[in-house]
């Protein structure tokens, strides 16, 4: 599915907001503040852009009826606030689906696998690490079986092997991802195109190699990085200098 921003503009936090991603993984990248979350909330729909507009698969996504059958989002927001089991919260992944409960209960069982937290199953959601409910609830993205995900930090609280299985499950999925990541490493790895967001604009877009230069980390993120080809995959990836730059 193809997600088009075009001139989004959201009060003076973003301006002129242009990006498109299909059935590949897309990365916003960018400091602090600079309007990564802001730009993702237009497109899952918490946000409507003062001007410019979203489509998916050329609908307005604002007109667009039953969003959640085909984007599913983890974001900022994503958090449950009642005391649900593990499985009930994966199963709200099937909330925009018609119900089929034994195919439902195939996929979320699929999902809680997939994700290594079928162990958690019948525990309460509340109790668990930060990790292990940010799992849960990439877990719950898995069940709603989306053609669009929209991911803001999805490893937030992952240690390093969760990290690298939740960028590699979600890039097997096969669909449209749009992303937004801090570890410039993590994003050169899994994404195939990133969009660089600088007080409010987007300044860069390119493969993870035409825009991770040196020039550009020091004018966006003002540290000194230095770039070397990862030994087995290749890969550009950063080693950034101690000091920071004004
Ligand atoms: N509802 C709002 N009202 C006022 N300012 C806002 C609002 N939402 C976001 N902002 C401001 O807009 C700017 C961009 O916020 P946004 O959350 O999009 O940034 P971000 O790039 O995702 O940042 P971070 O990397 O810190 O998560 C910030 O300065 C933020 O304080």
């Amino acid at each position: 599915m193809r997600v088009e921003l075009t001139g989004v503009t959201v009060q003076n936090i973003v301006e002129d907001i242009t990006l498109h991603a299909s059935n590949e993984v897309v990365g916003i990248v960018g400091p602090n503040g600079s309007g990564k979350s802001t730009t993702l909330r237009c497109v899952y729909r918490a946000l409507k852009p003062d001007a410019g507009t979203v489509l998916l698969d050329g609908e307005n996504v604002h007109k667009r009826q039953n969003i959640a059958g085909v984007l599913a989002a983890l974001t900022q927001e994503s958090q449950v606030e009642f005391d649900f089991t593990v499985a009930e919260v994966v199963e709200m992944g099937r909330l925009p689906h018609d119900r089929n409960p034994a195919h439902d209960s195939r996929v979320v069982s699929d999902a809680l696998a997939t994700v290594d937290v079928s162990h958690l199953a019948n525990r309460s959601f509340l109790s668990l690490s930060g990790g292990e409910r940010q799992r849960v609830l990439i877990a719950r993205a898995v069940a709603q079986q989306p053609r669009v995900l929209v991911l803001d930090e999805p490893t937030n609280h992952l240690d390093i092997r969760h990290q690298l299985d939740v960028l590699s499950l979600a890039r097997g999925l096969g669909v449209t991802i749009i992303t937004v990541l801090h570890d410039l490493n993590l994003a050169a790895s899994y994404c195939d195109r990133l969009y660089v967001l600088d007080e409010g604009r987007i300044v860069a877009h390119g493969t993870p190699a035409e825009v991770l230069v040196p020039e550009l980390i020091a004018k966006v993120f003002h540290v000194t990085a230095h770039v070397v080809a990862h030994p087995t995959t290749g890969v550009p990836q950063l080693l950034f200098d101690q000091e920071v730059t004004p």
